[in-house]
């Protein structure tokens, strides 16, 4: 009991400060910092880029890392399994998972699906990278959970936005393909529900602000008989505006007694700093993200004497080495539609995909370039992170990665050029310097990463031919 109280008031205390606290964490916010115009850098947002890469992810990223486990619950058993038979699923539920296409647990599913489904329930904390199983993992939980025999909201799910929301929804539908008596409902901008009405539906799938909003102000239905909660995409969330602190009233609301799923792409302090005021007595799981490495790269400079320059060397290196597909980056909008423009005049299969696309028409370039319709894809940084085209080999920057400063930005670079020479493969970037600026930029970069980045001359077609080899 005294606990009880202890965590109340631990909580009102997170509450209060967590805002402040968040609001001093250095996410990269959805907010485009109010510049919009075809010359301002682009910016990456973290709930665009989760969305693009669920929507065109094609399978599992398998890791061969090890799953960390840090138990904060000495009293609970801790197991993994290496089939979807050994947890005693219900057969229709099984039934579509194997309709799925999953033959096997994912590492990740080996050990949090156990800590899901036990009884009694157990909070979790799982981190690991995007791709690698936990929308499956718990989608099967909140299914499993579920007594169909109450017709009232059981299981709540919060992701970030609305189309993060509905790509939950979509592996819940699918995997419930032979359980039509589970229902769901979706709480999302455009549903609508009328006050004094109830739900029936036994699970929930919605963002923080709707949700609250049937909760408390329309009453439609009671948090207090919740048995799940799930957060999804918890990074996405705390770079959402306003996010964390909805989350935190929808979970004051909850009985102590319901179990917390807590799920993350990212690994910050930030995020467990969260995810410890959200889950008491978690268990927590980690897979730690497969190390991008410069390893198999070759990295070069190129020096030009101005936009028209860059833009020869490219077409040298592209038409010396044009075998497999090449991301070439621009820091604006409006450098990338110039630059796509003219090779596509020049007769160059050239898409491009910046921050004026919506995301179906992003959606599409991408679909069209992984299925090589495209040879070339001109971006900005808004495809700077997490996207896998496996036949990258050559990535170009046409601007070097600078911070809000000017700084070289040794992150993004390494996200950049870490889309070419994936899984073990031979991969080059190459980088354009075109005023001093840039050549401190790029070796700036040099010393971080203590890796040559070797001078290459673009009008020299043997020397290129010879880094294609
Ligand atoms: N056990 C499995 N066997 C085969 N494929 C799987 C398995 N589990 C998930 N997948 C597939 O792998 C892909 C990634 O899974 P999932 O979306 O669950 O990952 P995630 O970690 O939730 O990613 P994100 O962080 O982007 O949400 C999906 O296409 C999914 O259908």
């Amino acid at each position: 009991m005294s606990q009880k109280i202890d965590w109340a008031k631990f909580a009102e205390e997170q509450e209060k400060s967590l805002p402040q606290k968040i609001s001093q964490i250095n996410i990269q916010s959805n907010e485009a910092n109010g510049k919009d115009s075809d010359d301002a850098p682009e910016q990456f947002n973290v709930a665009e880029a989760s969305l693009l890469r669920k929507v065109i992810r094609k399978g599992l990223i398998e890791s061969k890392n090890d799953i960390e486990v840090q138990r904060q619950n000495p009293n609970s058993p801790l197991y993994s399994v290496k089939t979807f038979e050994a947890l005693n699923l219900n057969p229709n539920l099984l039934k579509g998972v194997y309709d799925m296409g999953f033959n096997a647990p994912s590492k990740i599913q080996e050990t949090a699906l156990p800590t899901l489904l036990a009884n009694p329930p157990q909070n979790l904390i799982a981190q690991s990278q995007s791709g690698t199983g936990k929308t499956a993992a718990f989608v099967l939980a909140m299914l499993s959970r579920v007594d169909v025999s109450k017709k009232y909201p059981q299981v709540l799910c919060l992701s970030p936005t609305y189309e993060l929301a509905i790509q939950t929804g979509e592996v819940a539908a699918h995997m419930a393909k032979f359980c039509p008596e589970i229902e769901m409902k979706y709480a999302v901008r455009g549903e609508e529900v009328s006050r004094g009405s109830r739900i029936t539906e036994h699970i929930i799938i919605g963002t923080p602000g709707k949700v609250l909003d049937w909760a408390l102000k329309f009453q439609v239905f009671d948090l207090k008989q919740l048995t799940v909660f799930v957060l999804d995409e918890a990074d996405v969330m705390i770079a959402t505006q306003g996010h964390q602190d909805q989350c935190i009233r929808i979970h004051k609301k909850l009985n102590p007694s319901c179990q917390m799923m807590f799920f993350s792409a990212t690994y910050d302090q930030a995020i467990m700093e969260f995810a410890e005021v959200i889950v008491p007595d978690p268990i927590t799981i980690r897979l730690k993200r497969e190390e991008e490495s410069l390893d198999n790269i070759q990295q070069y400079y190129v020096k030009c004497a101005g936009p028209q320059e860059k833009y020869n060397a490219v077409t040298n290196i592209y038409g010396t080495v044009g075998v497999g597909q090449a991301i070439i980056f621009c820091q604006t909008k409006r450098t990338a539609n110039w630059l796509a423009e003219k090779m596509s005049k020049e007769g160059h299969a050239v898409a491009v995909l910046t921050g004026d696309l919506t995301v179906e028409q992003r959606i599409n370039v991408l679909d069209r370039f992984r299925s090589g319709q495209e040879k070339v894809l001109i971006t900005t940084n808004v495809l700077s992170r997490g996207i896998d085209v496996e036949q990258v080999t050559i990535v170009v920057n046409f601007d070097l990665p600078v911070d809000m400063q000017g700084k070289a930005d040794c992150d993004t670079y390494l996200h950049r050029i870490g889309r070419t020479g994936r899984f073990g493969k031979h991969g080059i970037a190459i980088n354009l310097v075109d005023t001093q600026e840039a050549m401190n930029i790029c070796l700036a970069i040099e010393k971080h990463f203590n890796r040559k980045i070797q001078y290459l001359n673009a009008e020299d077609s043997d020397e290129i031919e010879k880094i294609g080899a």
